[in-house]
Parts: structure tokens; sequence; C-alpha cells
């Protein structure tokens, strides 16, 4: 049913979470990740944004996962890269000099497949899933990735007055995510200018997650 739900939104480009520039937010706090160069980012749900164009430039080393076919060609067309592509049990790896992107089922994917991370840039992963699915999705990043640091931007809004995604993600259900692995620190909350969905008042928030000792 979701798979159908973003195999959709792919085949006929509805695909307003795509931003046509680098998240400014991105820009503003990966340096709170204190990474150098050379490390290994993890996308989970990466689409194919320009903030991985920007990681690159950046010379990190990216890795993501992309449940549709569609968007992984997309984002390597994009970056004028041909990939070798092999298939990895469920998954198919494509891969080219410092990225290595697994299409298909997030929750298909093993630490042993994924390898070794350093940080995870979540944007509009956690709040693309729905209620039920989130628990599962926080356990299973924390488990692939060794409970790798986490650079996480959510949204706040009211959920009765229009349906995900994305989701409203508030502090608590955060906390009840990941308090147990993680220190949640808040960087920034900045309000949607133009609302969501263009009519519902809505915030964006960035957080730190830092593994607890
Ligand atoms: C809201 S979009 C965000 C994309 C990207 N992070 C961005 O900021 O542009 C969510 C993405 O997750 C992908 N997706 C949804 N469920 C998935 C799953 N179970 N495994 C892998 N990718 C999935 C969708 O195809 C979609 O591209």
């Amino acid at each position: 049913m979701q798979h159908d739900f973003w195999h959709n939104r792919w085949q006929t480009q509805q695909i307003g979470f795509h931003l046509s520039e680098v998240n400014p937010l991105l820009l503003d706090y990966f340096a709170t990740l204190s990474l150098t160069a050379g490390q290994r980012v993890f996308i989970p749900l990466c689409g194919k944004t320009l903030d991985i164009h920007w990681l690159l430039a950046q010379n990190f080393q990216v890795v993501g996962a992309e449940l549709s076919q569609l968007a992984v060609d997309a984002l390597f067309a994009e970056l004028g890269l041909v990939p070798d592509i092999i298939q990895a049990g469920e998954l198919r790896h494509y891969q080219a000099a410092n990225i290595d992107i697994f299409q298909g089922d997030l929750f298909a994917l093993d630490q042993a497949t994924l390898g070794k991370v350093d940080a995870i840039y979540d944007r509009a992963a956690l709040i693309a899933l729905p209620p039920e699915i989130r628990n599962r999705y926080s356990r299973h990043l924390a488990k692939i990735t060794a409970t790798a640091p986490q650079l996480l931007i959510s949204f706040h809004y009211d959920q009765s007055l229009v349906q995900g995604p994305p989701f409203n993600v508030n502090a608590s259900e955060l906390t009840a995510l990941y308090g147990g692995n993680y220190r949640i620190t808040l960087l920034a909350e900045n309000n949607l200018p133009t609302g969501l969905k263009r009519q519902y008042p809505a915030q964006e928030k960035v957080w730190l997650l830092t593994p607890l000792e």
C-alpha cells in the first residue's frame, strides 16, 4: 500500500517534496555533525535530492536508500554519473565514485550491506512514514547504522486539519522513538512562510541526535 503510494508519486511526478535547491537547513546545520571530508553519510528515503550533490561536492561519501527506481535513475542522470548496478538481495545496489544507493525497501537493507555509516541525514524520511511504521523505522535505522549520529528535520502542524505525508511528528514522539539511544537537541525552528500545502500553519524543526555513551 505504502509502496504503491510512492511509486505512483514518482510515476506521476507529484514530487512536491523535492526541492529545486540544496536544503538551506543542511547548509546551516550540517557542521553540527562534526564530520570530516571522506566520512560516509546515510540518507534514508533519499529521493533524488540535490543535497546529495552538495555532500559529494564537499567530499563526503554518500549512501542512500530509495524505493523508486525512477528516482534513482533520475538522481544518477542529474549527477552525470553512470553507476554500476548489482543485485544485493532484494535491493539493487547502484554504485559510482563516492556514492552507493540501494534501490528498494529500506526495511530490506541490513547493516552488512549498508556498510559503515558516520552520520544519518533525515530530511523528509521519518515524517514521510505513517505513525504505525515510524517505530519500526527508528529501530531499524538505529540497528543498521549502529546508532550513528543524526541530523533530522521534522514538521509540526495540526494533524487534524490535513492528512500526511508529510506527517506531524512532535517532540514527545521523537523522544519516544529516539530518546533511548540518543540525546536530542533542538537546533532551530522556523515557520514555513507559505504554510503546509500552502494552507496550514506549520513549523520545520532541526534536531541533532547524539548517541548516548
Ligand atoms: C518525502 S520523499 C523525501 C525524499 C528526499 N529525502 C527529499 O528530501 O527530497 C520520501 C521518499 O521515500 C521513498 N520511500 C518511501 N518508502 C520507502 C521505503 N520503504 N524504502 C525506501 N524508500 C522509501 C519515496 O519513494 C520518496 O522518494
